[in-house]
């Protein structure tokens, strides 16, 4: 089992913001999930990397139980891509080095890669389309470009669970689309980790995304398989507003309906 949350609560200044979620992410799974802003998505997330402790319920991730086990260690195991990464890293290292200093999870790198390590990171670049970029300068990087080394990043200690979360904000449509490509491309990998895929639209949910968590204030509006969860009835009433869905290109297209 990858993720296994039950009945977590979590209360903060007499409020609920978490309330009653279980989840379970096994292996072979690839996880979207969609909420809208304020629902509780981060909180989950600082809950499964253990930076927040849950008011009441049980956590373990990638089979270690949470209080039983040391989560620094945990941590090594899992990757986490947020744009908020991005203002810590040092702007001035090449794509490169941004991706070694994952070995660490560090900003920056503080010892002299193997020639081994080096060429770790440029295969991982290379997965990512993106080996031209070794040497360019982290900042002058286009956005999409920078997700993608971020994703190198993260993949540079193999971990067994990748958070991406919402990579695509601030990406033009055919940045989106490359950036979706790639992940596809990961997701076909045998050694690909367990994605848990953060995104505000539908239509980045790709069919690599078996199962969607839909949360909305705090508790698990609907979970399962993708094609199950995401309906229009249901994204209508998530949403509470008319929704027509569609599918086209192994793709979902959401557009709220005229009343
Ligand atoms: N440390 C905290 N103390 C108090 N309230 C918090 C804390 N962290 C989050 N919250 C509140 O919990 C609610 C859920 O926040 P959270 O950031 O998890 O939502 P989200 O779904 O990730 O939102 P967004 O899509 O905007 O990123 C919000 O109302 C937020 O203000």
């Amino acid at each position: 089992m990858i993720i296994d949350l039950q009945h977590i609560i979590w209360e903060r200044d007499d409020r609920t913001i978490l309330n009653d979620i279980s989840w379970q992410v096994e292996k072979g799974q690839h996880w979207c999930l969609l909420g809208l802003n304020g629902s509780g998505k981060t909180s989950l997330l600082n809950m499964v990397n253990g930076y927040q402790w849950p008011t009441r319920g049980s956590i373990s991730v990638l089979g270690h139980q949470f209080g039983t086990y040391d989560l620094r260690e945990l941590r090594k195991e899992i990757g986490w891509v947020s744009t908020s990464l991005q203002q810590k890293l040092y702007g001035t290292d090449s794509a490169l080095n941004i991706v070694l200093s994952g070995r660490e999870s560090s900003i920056g790198i503080y010892d002299t890669p193997s020639e081994q390590e080096r060429e770790q990171a440029y295969a991982i670049l290379e997965t990512l389309g993106c080996e031209r970029l070794a040497d360019r300068i982290y900042q002058t990087l286009s956005q999409g470009e920078k997700q993608r080394v971020l994703i190198g990043r993260a993949l540079m200690n193999k971990p067994k669970l990748l958070i991406l979360d919402e990579p695509c904000t601030g990406l033009d449509l055919i940045a989106r689309e490359h950036l979706l490509e790639r992940i596809t491309a990961l997701s076909e990998q045998e050694d690909c980790p367990a994605l848990i895929y953060v995104t505000h639209h539908v239509e980045e949910i790709l069919p690599c995304f078996t199962h969607s968590l839909l949360l909305k204030n705090g508790e698990v509006f609907a979970q399962g398989r993708t094609e199950e969860v995401l309906t229009a009835p249901q994204m209508s009433s998530f949403f509470e507003v008319p929704i027509q869905l569609d599918r086209e290109n192994d793709r979902y297209w959401l557009t709220i309906k005229q009343r």
